[in-house]
């Protein structure tokens, strides 16, 4: 029998070597343990348990591998960057007044991309000085918000000039700007996430830079603060990000000598992470260290004098922290072609499987060593063919009852969420120490009628 809280050996191989300075490197959270019946354990949370006390599906997040993930940026930046760094966490990847409060305490800024982002950011408790504004499309209003705060821009585009130096005679203080460039950089990812390459719709392309860096010099309402350049997302190869060092110092020298005095030189997020054992990224701080040195190098090289460093990770700040607990219901066996096991989610809390047909490792909560008999097709409830989450996944016999825990769902589930077939978005958990905390309140269905409004003259219609 498995003592109580005993790590969890047997999940994957890579448990082994299990490395709270690389939380981005395990399939389950740091905190994941069996208790005295074998039971999936996280944050010294039972997760049957969880199930049962907030109902399903569930997000939980682990605060102890959201820590650790960035803990782990910040003592690499420290330990490999010889200037002054910061890592900001692109909250796409997960938005929420407590991630916020939680990334804002551990020292890291934040980027959003929307005012619901950002007004998330500042509810949340990050300082306004650490957040910076993307966005391919502004709105003026969005603008704005972020010019008022003292917010960092990032401009993507002359529009986002135009629209800036439109709202300026009204601001008290200069803008704080960066500038967006497409590097020309390729990287092995999904086509949907890559965003390095010339064919983006992402920041200014790199023969314009001269011109805006030109054209900023004449704006007194504007102050560059520095440069940005983010070549995709789930990235495991290093040589990209060395390569794109390079670029970004030739950009940081261009600006220079046409008189911008940029500090700030943001190198983008992207590193991987683990989603199945085939999965292989490298470790956060060998990922750091190898932005670190080359942005250090590349600068030494051309004579430049240290920018401070800033790197946007997302993915890899909260996907391993996080676990999605889901209810078995029906059972389909198809002789000979399949068995389909439906949850009580699917598409519209984790839309990945159907956009990129991303993979996923899951077991049973209460029986996650139990030998593996079945191969079964977890689908989701969705009106839609395509709603699976997992295909030939092995599993313990398995049926209605049972608590599915889907692994690595911490990043791009929550925040990429819909409501299709008008069902509710799930409640979350953040998960300490034995206490779970609702951090996010379940959707009710009649929360989906709130913004709809049925004209009068429809009503009398039978
Ligand atoms: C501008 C920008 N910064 C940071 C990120 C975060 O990327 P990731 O979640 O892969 O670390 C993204 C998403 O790809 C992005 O578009
Ligand atoms: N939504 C993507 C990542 C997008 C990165 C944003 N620039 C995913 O789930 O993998």
């Amino acid at each position: 029998m498995l003592t109580s809280h005993e790590p969890v050996a047997l999940l994957n191989p890579f448990e082994r070597d299990r490395d709270p300075h690389s939380p981005n490197r395990n399939l389950t959270p740091l905190t994941t343990a069996l208790d005295s019946e074998g039971r999936l354990v996280v944050g010294g949370c039972l997760l049957s348990d969880l199930a049962r006390d907030y109902g399903t599906p569930l997000y939980v997040l682990d605060e102890a591998t959201l820590r650790g993930t960035c803990r782990a940026y910040r003592e690499a930046l420290a330990e490999h960057y010889p200037g002054h760094a910061l890592a900001i966490y692109a909250s796409k990847a997960n938005s929420s007044l407590a991630i916020t409060a939680l990334v804002a305490s551990e020292g890291l800024g934040l980027d959003a991309v929307s005012a619901g982002e950002l007004l998330t950011a500042l509810q949340g408790g990050m300082p306004a000085e650490r957040i910076v504004l993307h966005g391919n499309n502004k709105s003026r209003e969005e603008l704005a918000l972020a010019a008022e705060q003292g917010v960092t821009v990032v401009a993507d585009n002359w529009r986002d000039l135009e629209l800036l130096a439109a709202l300026a005679p009204d601001l008290q203080r200069p803008v704080q700007l960066m500038l967006r460039f497409t590097p020309g950089i390729e990287c092995h990812t999904h086509e949907y996430i890559r965003t390095g390459h010339l064919d983006s719709k992402f920041g200014f392309d790199p023969d314009q830079l001269a011109a805006v860096l030109k054209h900023l010099a004449t704006c007194s309402w504007a102050q560059l603060t520095g440069l940005h350049a983010h070549i995709g997302s789930q990235i495991f190869e290093l040589q990209p990000h060395r390569d794109l060092a390079g670029v970004m110092a030739d950009a940081l020298a261009l600006a220079r000598s046409l008189g911008h005095p940029v500090v700030d030189l943001n190198v983008g997020g992207g590193l991987g992470i683990r989603y199945t054992t085939s999965d292989d990224p490298p470790s956060i701080s060998e990922w750091v260290r190898t932005v670190a040195e080359a942005v250090a190098a590349a600068c030494q090289e051309r004579g430049l004098e240290l920018p401070r460093l800033l790197c946007e990770p997302g993915r890899s700040l909260v996907a391993s922290g996080g676990v999605t607990l889901y209810e078995v219901g029906s059972r389909k066996d198809i002789p000979g072609i399949r068995t389909y096991l439906s949850v009580d989610g699917g598409m519209s809390d984790n839309p990945r499987p159907i956009t990129y047909q991303s993979q996923y490792t899951a077991v049973l909560a209460d029986r996650p060593t139990a030998e593996a008999t079945e191969t079964v097709t977890v689908a989701g409830k969705h009106c839609e063919s395509g709603d699976v989450l997992l295909k030939d996944l092995a599993l313990p016999p398995a049926g209605s009852g049972d608590v599915l825990a889907v692994f690595a769902t911490g990043a791009y589930n929550a925040s990429m969420s819909s409501n299709y077939n008008r069902i509710p978005r799930p409640a979350a958990v953040l998960v300490h120490d034995g206490v779970a905390d609702l951090v996010q309140r379940r959707e009710q269905p009649e929360d989906l009628l709130r913004y709809d409004v049925l004209p009068t003259r429809l009503r009398s219609v039978k």
